[in-house]
């Protein structure tokens, strides 16, 4: 499909954008957080290699996947709930002081919503972090501007790759699956609007778990957002 299929001609349309790794490279300040978490836990630090590769499916797993020292992490035992409940409160306590810090708008971000919003394009963030940080996180990267509104991790009983925060999204500006695309940089993204039914760009900038996005059946694949001009 070519990428101007994928913008139907009806516009006013709905673009659903992910955030971490699409429109914010956020994985600095995850990766402090993270390791201000495992260093008060006693432990190593991951660093951001390993962290940017973690991120993606929610501050949980994100968690997890620390406690583990790896992206597939085993279920826990019992006494690891107790660790996992500790250390992710400390997380967030962490992370909430940290967010925003060093957190930089990618490349061709703002080009595309400046140009989408000119195009009357209504905009929303889909997005696995937590509720509690992307206001905070849109508003210090100044992008709170662009966004009719915002569905977090936990907005919903059900994150993605679970299609119904886009249908949420979508339902909530009033658009169609004939009208609607999502952008996002990771399989959850990929086959959240898989299962959706609407279509998806993925962004080859971004975390995907330290995997290519080449294949995970999107759409399109950018290098940049500008490319969707
Ligand atoms: O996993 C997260 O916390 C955020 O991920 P997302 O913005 O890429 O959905
Ligand atoms: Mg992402």
């Amino acid at each position: 499909m070519s990428l101007k299929g994928l913008f139907n001609p009806r516009w006013p349309g709905v673009a659903l954008f992910d955030l971490d790794g699409t429109l914010v490279d956020s994985a600095p300040d995850l990766a402090a957080a993270v390791d201000q978490m495992l260093e008060h836990l006693g432990r190593k630090p991951a660093g951001l290699e390993k962290v940017r590769n973690w991120v993606g499916n929610g501050a949980g797993i994100l968690v997890r996947r620390a406690l583990a020292d790896k992206t597939d992490w085993e279920p826990a035992a019992l006494k690891d709930e107790i660790l996992y409940n500790d250390a992710l409160e400390i997380f967030y306590h962490a992370y909430g002081q940290i967010n925003g810090r060093n957190a930089v708008v990618f490349d061709g971000v703002t080009e595309c919503l400046n140009h989408l919003r000119s195009l009357r394009c209504k905009m929303a963030v889909v997005t696995n972090k937590p509720d509690r940080f992307v206001a905070p996180l849109l508003n210090k990267t100044g992008l709170d501007q662009y966004f009719r509104i915002w569905v977090g991790g936990d907005t919903l009983e059900v994150k993605k790759p679970d299609p119904a925060p886009l249908l949420y999204a979508m339902e909530q500006l009033g658009g169609t699956r004939g009208t609607t695309v999502m952008v996002g940089d990771s399989a959850a993204d990929v086959n959240a609007a898989q299962a959706a039914g609407i279509p998806c760009v993925a962004v080859r900038y971004g975390y995907n778990f330290g995997g290519s996005v080449n294949s995970l059946g999107a759409d399109a694949v950018v290098d940049s957002l500008a490319q969707l001009l």
